[in-house]
């Protein structure tokens, strides 16, 4: 059989041996399977909490994601539970006597994750030491100077910095120095659809995803996806949500098939918008540094400016739909998040949804890392966050344009032929409003690459297109 492109193994749910050929699979509520004491092997699911049909069915879909078999994954109810299941099956009960379970990790974590293993330090006593993972030479200062690391957990791009951390590089350094450190990647930002960890060369050892934001795309479900390399690590997490009921819901499971079905269209779509948007800020708007003006910038990785554009195109095939931007005062960000004349952008948390959501990260997504670590880290305060959505790029722009307007940050000039930014003054802008598809072509010559470049089972030139 042909091996078919990931936007079509997600469609695909197969046959289901259903009794009425229904083409969706069904839902199966039921917490209990009868059982036949004379024939227990051929017995699938006895209780929910250890095995359901619909969740099997989901675990089959993001097997064929990642191109490992369903026994690898486990679907959990969240993605910071996935994390948490992950570090206390493989992780947590390494300490002894005489050893501290340690782990590495980024300096621009997602807040939850940060406030996880805080939690697990005081818990546990398994300590983490920070590190700017997109610093390869930190990286492995840091990881020299431990005596020995249980677990390097990595994510990139970062959010909200979007900071690009080059895994195979250091995978290839962890893995020859120390086979046995579990590298884990919590792929959340990219989804399966452009980056696949567990088909690197050495691969890492389990991938997880907060399956509420790409898989499933419509803030209807929260959700998390683990996948293992091997069987054996797969079954010591298992054995974690057998124990403790982590198992995603029926429903939810059930919710998660349908949404992935459109991931490749709404990643497409998501990209796109983002590529554009992501250019107009920088060259139109003006979130860009000037010689005199340092304090504004645009921060994503699909754009050419960059430093990491080459580095993050070479083991991922999109750019996903997060950027950020300083606008050089915190005071404007808050206007602008709070402006009345947002009516499409969505003031919210998460990402990864068909709608498009505008943020300010420190207030809300990285609200609970202590103000004092941000600062130490460099975190923006002023850094807006925009994730986006599958709307029109053209009324994503008037939007957003009409709230900075209303937030004092720019001045149409010219009955709209300029945009001036206001706060990096030394910017005049040379465009019109109504200039909005002219970076498309960077977003195609993206695109136009060997988009299967993740995928070494596929060998077809631009099978997304
Ligand atoms: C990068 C990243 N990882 C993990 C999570 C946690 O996922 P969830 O909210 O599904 O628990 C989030 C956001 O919540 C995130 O942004
Ligand atoms: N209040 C929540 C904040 C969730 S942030 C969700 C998402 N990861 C994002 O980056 O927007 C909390 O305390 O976790």
């Amino acid at each position: 059989m042909p091996i078919k492109t990931l936007d079509t193994v997600v469609v695909n749910t197969g046959s289901q041996n259903d009794q009425h050929s229904a083409s969706v699979p069904p839902v199966y509520l039921s917490t209990t399977f009868k059982v036949d004491l004379n024939n227990e092997a051929a017995q699938n699911f006895d209780y929910s909490r250890s095995g359901n049909p619909t969740r099997s069915v989901l675990q089959n879909q993001i097997g064929k994601l990642y191109r490992v078999p369903q026994e690898n994954v486990l679907a959990v109810s969240s993605g910071m539970t996935a994390l948490d299941i992950i570090l206390r099956g493989l992780v947590l009960l390494n300490g002894t006597d005489n050893h501290t379970p340690t782990i590495i990790a980024g300096d621009d974590l997602y807040g939850g994750t940060q406030r996880l293993l805080n939690f697990f330090k005081h818990q546990t006593h398994a300590v983490t030491a920070h590190v700017d993972t997109s610093d390869f030479e930190k990286f492995k200062t840091v990881f020299q100077s431990v005596d020995k690391v249980d677990c390097v957990l990595l994510e990139s791009p970062t959010n909200p910095l979007c900071k690009v951390v080059d895994i195979p590089k250091i995978l290839r350094f962890v893995k020859r120095i120390s086979p046995e450190t579990i590298v884990i990647v919590d792929n959340t930002m990219m989804s399966g659809l452009n980056c696949n960890p567990l088909q690197l060369n050495p691969s890492c050892d389990v991938v997880y995803e907060s399956a509420t934001k790409y898989l499933n795309g419509h803030h209807d479900l929260m959700g998390g996806v683990i996948i293992s390399k091997t069987p054996e690590i797969a079954s010591k997490l298992y054995f974690v949500v057998n124990s403790t009921g982590a198992g995603l819901s029926p429903m939810d499971s059930w919710l998660l098939v349908r949404g992935l079905k459109t991931l490749g269209v709404r990643l497409h779509q998501q990209q796109r918008n983002a590529m554009i948007l992501a250019h107009w800020l920088e060259n139109s708007c003006g979130f860009k540094p000037t010689e005199t003006n340092k304090a504004t910038k645009t921060r994503f990785v699909g754009l050419r400016s960059n430093p990491d554009f080459k580095l993050h195109q070479s083991f991922n095939s999109g750019p996903g739909a997060v950027l950020s931007f300083e606008t050089g005062s915190s005071e404007h960000s808050k206007r602008l998040v709070s402006s009345k004349k947002l009516n499409i952008w969505a003031v919210t948390v998460s990402f990864g949804c068909v709608n498009s959501l505008l943020s300010m990260p420190c207030k809300m997504s990285h609200a609970s890392i202590d103000p004092e670590l941000r600062k130490e880290r460099d975190f923006p305060e002023d850094l807006v966050r925009l994730c986006c959505g599958i709307e029109n790029i053209v009324d994503l722009k008037k939007d957003l344009l009409a709230a900075m307007v209303d937030a004092d940050i720019i001045e149409i000039r010219e009955d709209g032929k300029y945009l001036f930014n206001k706060l990096n003054k030394n910017l005049a802008i040379n465009t019109t409003i109504d200039d909005l598809h002219k970076p498309l072509s960077i977003y195609e010559e993206f695109y136009n690459e060997d988009v299967t470049r993740n995928d070494p089972e596929l060998n077809i030139k631009n099978s997304r297109l």
